[in-house]
């Protein structure tokens, strides 16, 4: 795989509870890439141990996203690296930029799995006092455009492990990697 991929980085894309972070350490894993970073949590460690909900309090989404940025700029640098993303990645312009830099990869998932998956959950603030159904459309619909400018987009179904949605995502990367032009077979 690592033939193919080149040493290539691997951004994972996708709406909140899609399951970037937690297959982001797998794919990693497997691919035998010894980096891998999650936005958020390169964040969190940029504001000095907050949490993604406080930063949200104390200095806003706006200044969060303008963190985000920087954030993936660093990090559109490295090679051989998996990176997963918050959801609201794909809102700038400006990110696309340094997400081309490596291969991306949406992890598509259905908002009535994404319910399952987030009823309990309180570390993100945009899904705080909200109608978590409706919000969750509203975000798919606002950003769904967005996500399906990925190189690869991944179906999850309802009962698939992460390690399933790994094997997944390792077999269908070589279908999206450009061929050479011409073969390098042509050369011996
Ligand atoms: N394939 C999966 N099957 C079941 N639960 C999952 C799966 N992938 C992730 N989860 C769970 O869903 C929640 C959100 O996962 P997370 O990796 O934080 O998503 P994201 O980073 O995309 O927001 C976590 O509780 C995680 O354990
Ligand atoms: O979709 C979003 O706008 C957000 C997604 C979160 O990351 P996850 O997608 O990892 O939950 C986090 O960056 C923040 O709460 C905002
Ligand atoms: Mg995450």
């Amino acid at each position: 795989m690592n033939n193919i991929l080149k040493d290539i980085s691997i951004f994972l894309i996708g709406m909140m509870g899609a399951g970037k972070t937690t297959v982001g350490h797998l794919l990693a894993q497997e691919l035998g890439y010894s980096r891998f970073f999650d936005t958020d949590s390169l964040i969190e460690q940029l504001a000095k141990g907050q949490t993604i909900n406080e930063i949200f309090t104390t200095v806003g989404e706006e200044t969060f996203r303008e963190w985000e940025t920087q954030v993936l700029a660093e990090l559109s640098t490295y090679k051989k690296t998996v990176i997963s993303t918050g959801g609201g990645i794909v809102l700038r312009q400006k990110n696309w930029s340094y997400l081309r830099h490596g291969l991306i990869v949406w992890l598509d998932v259905s908002v009535e799995l994404l319910i399952e998956r987030l009823t309990e959950d309180n570390t993100r603030p945009l899904l705080k006092d909200v109608d978590l159904k409706k919000k969750l459309q509203t975000l798919l619909e606002q950003r769904q455009s967005l996500y399906n400018q990925a190189d690869l987009r991944i179906t999850v179904q309802p009962q698939e492990t992460p390690e399933q949605v790994t094997k997944r995502i390792l077999e269908a990367i070589p279908s999206v990697l450009k061929q050479p032009a011409i073969p390098p077979s042509y050369f011996n």
